[in-house]
This record gives C-alpha cells, sequence and structure tokens, in this order.
C-alpha cells in the first residue's frame, strides 16, 4: 500500500502516486468512467483500502472494501455526513431529499417517511403496480434487437406516475415526456462538468436546474389533489403522514417526492435489466424462474412475488454483480480515521461498494453468475457483513429497498410469463457511467412470445 501515513503521528498524507491521467483536472474521472470495476480493483490492490482519487475535479478519498466501507457506513463517531458529500454531486437538484439530511434531521424525517414504507402500505402500492405491469408488459411489440433497457425506463415511469403519484390526471399532452427529460437531466447532472445553478440550457447543471423548477410545478399542482382525495400511492401516503405528525410542510413533501422518484426509477430500471441481461445468458436459470412465475395467476399479490425462492437468489446475484449505486458519496465533518489512516475534517468521500462484491476474499468464482451462492446451504453474504451492500448500510440504508424488491419483482415475473429472450454469450454491454450506470446501446435482446404450450412442457 502506498499511502504515506506516519506511524507516530498517523497524519493523512496522498499516496505517493496515485494519479494516472496527465490531465490535472480530470485526474481519474475518465478512468472511472470507462471501467469503474477495474479502477476500483486497481486501487485496491496498489493503494489498499483508502487511497486518495482526483475525480470531478476534486480530491476524493474512495474507500474500498467491506471494512473501510462499514466503517463510514455505520459511521459510529458520526465524522461521515451525506449532506455534504451527495450534495456536491447532485445537491440543488434533490434538495432535502432524504439521504441528503443529516444526524437529528435525518433522523426526525426517516421515522417519519417510514410511515410511507409500512407493510400495510407496500402491499397497496402492490395492488395498484401488479396490473399495470401486467397491462405494460403484454402490450410490448418483442423483436430480435428489443432494447430492452429504454422500454423498461419508460415502463417504470409509467409504473411511477401512478404508483408514486396517483395518476396524472391533471397532466397536460405532452408534460409527463418532459416530466421524464426533467429527471434525467436532473440524475445526469450528478456528473456536470460547469457546476453553475442557472438554468444555462446547454450545461447538463442548467438543465437540471430547469428540471428541478419543471418538476417542482408538476408535483405542487398535484398536491392539493391528493391530499383531498388520497389513495393508495406514495404521494398519498406522505401528505398523510405529513399532515398527521404536523413534521413535514408542503415544500418538503415536494423535495421528498422529488428525491424519492429519483431514488427509484433508474435503480428499479437497472436491476431489471441486470436480470434480463443475466437470465439472457443462462437460459436454464431463465426457465427455472419462469416456471415459477407461471404458477402465479397475472397480478400476483405482494406475498406471493415474495414466495418465488429463485427471483429472489437471481435479483441478489443481479446486484451483486451491477450495483446500481456503485459509490456512495460523503464529506468528513471532523477529523477521523479509516483502518489506521487519518482522514481531515472537510475531506470528500467515495464509499465504494462495488468492489466488495467482486473480490475473491469473500465470494467464489465471483465474475460468475450463480445465484445458488445466496441460497441457504451457502450464502456467500455472510462471509462479511458488508460484502453484499447494493442497499447501503447503517441509518442510510435504502428506506425503498422492499418496494425495489417487489416492483423488480413483478416486472420480471410479467416479462417471464409473456416472452422468452437470449443475448449472446459473448456479448458485453457498453456502459455509460458518466452517471448511475446504463447501458448505451439500449441492451439489445433476442425477444421472442413465449411458447405457453412448451413452457409448460418443461
Ligand atoms: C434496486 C433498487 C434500489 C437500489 C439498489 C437502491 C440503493 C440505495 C442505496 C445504496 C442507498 C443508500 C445511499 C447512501 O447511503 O448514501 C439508498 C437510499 C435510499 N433509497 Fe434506495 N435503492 C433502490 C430503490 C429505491 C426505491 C424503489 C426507493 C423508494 C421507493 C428508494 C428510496 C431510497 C431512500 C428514501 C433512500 C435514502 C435513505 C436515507 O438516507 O435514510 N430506493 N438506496
Amino acid at each position: 500500500m502506498s499511502i504515506a501515513v506516519d506511524p507516530r503521528e498517523k497524519i493523512y498524507q496522498p499516496p505517493a502516486a496515485p494519479l494516472t491521467s496527465y490531465l490535472p483536472v480530470v485526474g481519474q474521472t475518465l478512468e472511472y468512467v470507462d471501467s469503474p470495476l477495474s479502477t476500483m480493483f486497481r486501487r485496491y490492490r496498489q493503494y489498499g483500502p483508502v487511497s486518495e482519487l482526483n475525480f470531478l475535479g476534486r480530491t476524493w478519498t474512495a474507500l474500498l472494501g467491506p471494512d473501510a466501507c462499514q466503517i463510514a457506513l455505520q459511521n459510529p463517531e458520526k465524522a461521515f455526513a451525506n449532506g455534504p458529500g451527495w450534495g456536491y454531486l447532485v445537491g440543488p437538484f434533490f434538495d432535502r431529499g432524504l439521504m441528503l439530511l443529516d444526524f437529528d434531521e435525518h433522523k426526525h424525517y426517516r421515522q417519519l417517511m417510514q410511515e410511507a414504507f409500512v407493510r400495510p402500505r407496500l402491499e397497496g402500492y402492490a395492488r395498484t403496480l401488479a396490473p399495470l405491469v401486467e397491462s405494460g408488459i403484454s402490450a410490448w411489440k418483442p423483436g430480435p434487437a428489443f432494447q430492452i433497457y429504454p422500454a423498461l425506463k419508460s415502463h417504470t415511469l409509467d409504473l411511477a406516475t401512478d404508483v408514486f403519484m396517483g395518476g396524472a390526471e391533471l397532466a397536460e399532452p405532452g408534460e409527463l415526456e418532459r416530466v421524464n427529460e426533467a429527471f434525467v437531466d436532473c440524475v445526469l447532472a450528478a456528473n456536470g462538468w460547469l457546476r453553475i445553478n442557472k438554468p444555462m440550457p446547454l450545461t447538463k447543471w442548467g438543465r437540471a436546474t430547469r428540471g428541478r423548477r419543471l418538476l417542482e410545478d408538476f408535483l405542487r399542482r398535484h398536491l392539493p389533489a391528493r391530499r383531498a382525495n388520497p389513495g393508495e400511492d406514495l404521494f398519498s401516503a406522505l401528505c398523510q403522514v405529513a399532515d398527521a405528525s404536523g413534521g413535514i410542510d408542503d415544500d418538503d413533501i415536494i423535495n421528498q417526492m422529488i428525491f424519492l422518484l429519483m431514488a427509484a426509477h433508474d435503480t428499479t430500471t437497472s436491476t431489471v435489466t441486470s436480470m434480463v441481461y443475466e437470465l439472457g445468458r443462462d437460459l436454464q436459470w431463465q426457465e427455472r424462474c419462469r416456471q415459477q412465475c407461471l404458477e402465479l395467476g397475472p397480478n400476483p399479490t405482494m406475498a406471493e412475488i415474495e414466495k418465488v425462492a429463485d427471483l429472489d437468489l437471481v435479483m441478489k446475484e443481479a446486484l451483486r454483480l451491477h450495483p446500481p449505486v456503485p459509490v456512495l458519496a460523503r464529506r468528513t465533518v471532523k477529523d477521523t480515521e479509516v483502518l489506521g489512516v487519518r482522514i481531515p475534517a472537510g475531506q470528500l468521500v467515495a464509499v465504494m461498494p462495488m468492489l466488495s462484491h467482486h473480490l475473491p476474499e469473500y465470494w467464489s468464482d465471483p465474475e460468475i453468475f450463480d445465484p445458488e451462492r445466496f441460497s441457504d446451504e451457502r450464502r456467500e453474504d455472510k462471509s462479511h457483513r458488508f460484502a453484499w451492500e447494493p442497499f447501503g448500510g447503517g441509518v442510510h440504508k435504502c428506506l425503498g429497498m422492499i418496494f425495489a424488491n417487489m416492483e423488480s419483482k413483478l416486472v420480471l415475473s410479467a416479462l417471464l410469463r409473456h416472452f422468452e429472450w437470449s443475448v449472446p454469450l459473448d456479448y458485453t454491454p457498453p456502459m455509460r457511467n458518466d452517471s448511475l450506470p446504463y447501458p448505451a446501446d439500449g441492451l439489445p435482446v433476442d425477444l421472442r412470445p413465449l411458447d405457453r404450450n412448451r413452457a409448460r412442457a418443461n
């Protein structure tokens, strides 16, 4: 490890020669965007679990491996804050979203928002979701190079319109497309180079600023209707929770809604895309899952979808290989220490759980798609408490985890009941990593209508 630590004083010093790029501002950004996992592996093997990284024009401390990630996520000394970390990447667009709040304020909001994710509410979301998933997916027109990623992205946005917002009856024609674009702009701004918080249309940051305004206006117009006629949607639930507690005002309902939509949309799309990709390469597992899903009716309840054991294994394995959120942002609010390396207050920190998912120290043949590794007999994820952490850990652990499980499995199960598909074994999608990872080519799959007679005979 080449981090220079004076053993007597434990003073944090930059590693000897971590910079690989000759462009001083770009630093390792291009290397990361090209291949996040190789960058993480190289750093971990070369510099160890704590090292410096020049990313997006700032120096970050990279935390790699489950031990280092655990310290930042469990945060026993309250040294790592989310707001000033994530705020640097997505701050103005996801202003005051739960993930960007810290300490007492975060605890207060989290307790309130948990009410919108209790079991009876989740069962209600599932009741809304199931028929929409069924009608949306069954209407797909399959083909030999069907671009699964944009199709899923558009489908999950349609679902969000109903299950998050309770339908968009107030939306004007074409407005939902503009809402979608506004989201995309807000998420893409995470890596905008020109960080000027003004509506300058030519910059990512500028487009996201304009997008945020559009989202605020859209939700503010819908809020009175959701409050007056609450349904089984998340927006209604938040209004009810806010009104019952008196602890969240209308502005913050809108802030939390924008954040929830963002937190849910790309992550769920990415998860289902990864499952489709892996099952398109492993036709035996595809068939295994299909047989269990065919036993479900077209509108499974939450309890029914949770019982499909193989879907659960496949989802865990897809999240291990392709975590939708490979890096989590923090900033230190006091001097602290990680595995013997001192980190000063005010330092940006990149917690990188993705690497832990691929380390052979914790997983057998980590690059192989092997859902059984999560079976009760093997439970490889127990090799370290933080070996598998696609939903994060500690007080900021994903609040929508059960929701995400339910929605992703409902969508995959509908796909399995209507279609069969394959991708060439030698095909690896070209990933864009300049925001949350996604396949730049839309991930073409050979999607065919399911021959039900053959499927039942298997
Ligand atoms: C498979 C899909 C998803 C993945 C992989 C995922 C991942 C994550 C991760 C890693 C965090 C922690 C961030 C941090 O510590 O800095 C997080 C936080 C969060 N997620 Fe998710 N998420 C997913 C889906 C969802 C959905 C569907 C929702 C809402 C319906 C949601 C709501 C949230 C919220 C509210 C937080 C902030 C929690 C807090 O700070 O207390 N997520 N998510």
